[in-house]
């Protein structure tokens, strides 16, 4: 019988911390040997699982950890740390953690030649599909103008998402161009007439909005537009635990949502 592989959750206490807690009590696949959180955390010391026969306590140490993989949905700092632990350990890393800021994605990509390393902006199916479609859409209809709209709850910290940014590098890349050429992030008083050739992004937040993203490719007379809604944490949280199966024991360096799919289809 194969050992249940040791996993890390980083940023427990979170949204998508909660939404993995939920799934990983019925998954067979994981033996969870630390739930994090950050040093100043309400939660430090407290049970993960009250309900159950469990002595599993919320921490924020590090050190006396030994794990196979960690799933990080923390933030900066957090993924900072986990990246540390998981180069000095040879552990596997999934992250989904966006608002990736140059400095720490240069650590990413160093650390991703000792370890292997997959990021996501999202784990959901349906993001990939529409990632594919959106390439293909943008490519077909190269001199129609592209626009990027995005929707999340009013806690989340980052703008534009790191899922609109994803379809926005897919969709300039199909247009043989880049965000850092072409892309708007921000409109307001007399910005004149849109620019031929860039993207656009639009940002709305509020509420309890799990995440909304819409590419609209405008024409002259019509329209497309290709659509995601997210209703339930529960998909990312089932994706990164797939990606951290999927991950754990392959050789180092840095993967994306799209390496896992394909060799699930290629076997
Ligand atoms: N790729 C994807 O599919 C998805 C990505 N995300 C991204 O994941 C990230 C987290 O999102 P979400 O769960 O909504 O955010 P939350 O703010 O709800 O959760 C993050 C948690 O991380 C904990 N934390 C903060 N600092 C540290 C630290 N240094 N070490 C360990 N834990 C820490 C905090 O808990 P405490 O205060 O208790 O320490 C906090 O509750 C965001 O970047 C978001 O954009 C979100 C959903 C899907
Ligand atoms: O913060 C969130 O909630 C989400 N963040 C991710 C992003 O920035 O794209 C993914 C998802 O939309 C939820």
């Amino acid at each position: 019988m194969t050992q249940p592989i040791r996993l890390v959750i980083n940023g427990a206490s979170g949204r998508m911390g909660r939404a993995l807690l939920a799934l990983i009590r019925e998954d067979g696949r994981f033996d969870l040997v630390s739930a994090l959180v950050s040093k100043s955390s309400v939660h430090n010391g407290a049970p993960v699982f009250p309900e159950l026969p469990s002595l599993l306590r919320y921490s924020h140490e590090w050190d006396a950890i030994t794990a196979d993989v960690v799933i990080d949905f923390s933030g900066l700092d957090g993924l900072a740390a986990a990246l540390g632990f998981c180069a000095a350990h040879d552990a596997a890393l999934v992250t989904g953690t966006t608002g990736i800021d140059a400095t720490l994605q240069a650590k990413l990509d160093e650390a991703s030649q000792r370890i292997p390393l997959l990021h996501a902006t999202n784990f959901s199916l349906g993001v990939a599909v529409l990632k594919r479609l959106l390439r293909e859409a943008a490519a077909a209809l190269p001199d129609w103008d592209l626009e990027i709209i995005e929707a999340h709850h009013n806690r989340k910290e980052d703008a534009p998402s790191g899922t609109a940014l994803t379809l926005g590098h897919a969709a300039a890349d199909a247009r043989g161009t880049t965000l850092a050429k072409d892309a708007v992030y921000a409109r307001e008083g007399r910005p004149g007439a849109r620019r031929s050739g860039s993207i656009g992004f639009a940002v709305v937040r509020g509420g309890d909005v799990v995440g909304e993203h819409t590419a609209l490719l405008l024409g002259q007379g019509e329209r497309v537009e290709l659509s995601h809604r997210a209703t339930d944490r529960s998909i990312f949280a089932r994706g990164a635990l797939e990606a951290a199966a999927w991950l754990t024991g392959r050789k180092p360096g840095s993967y994306d949502i799209d390496d896992m799919l394909k060799a699930r289809v290629s076997g």
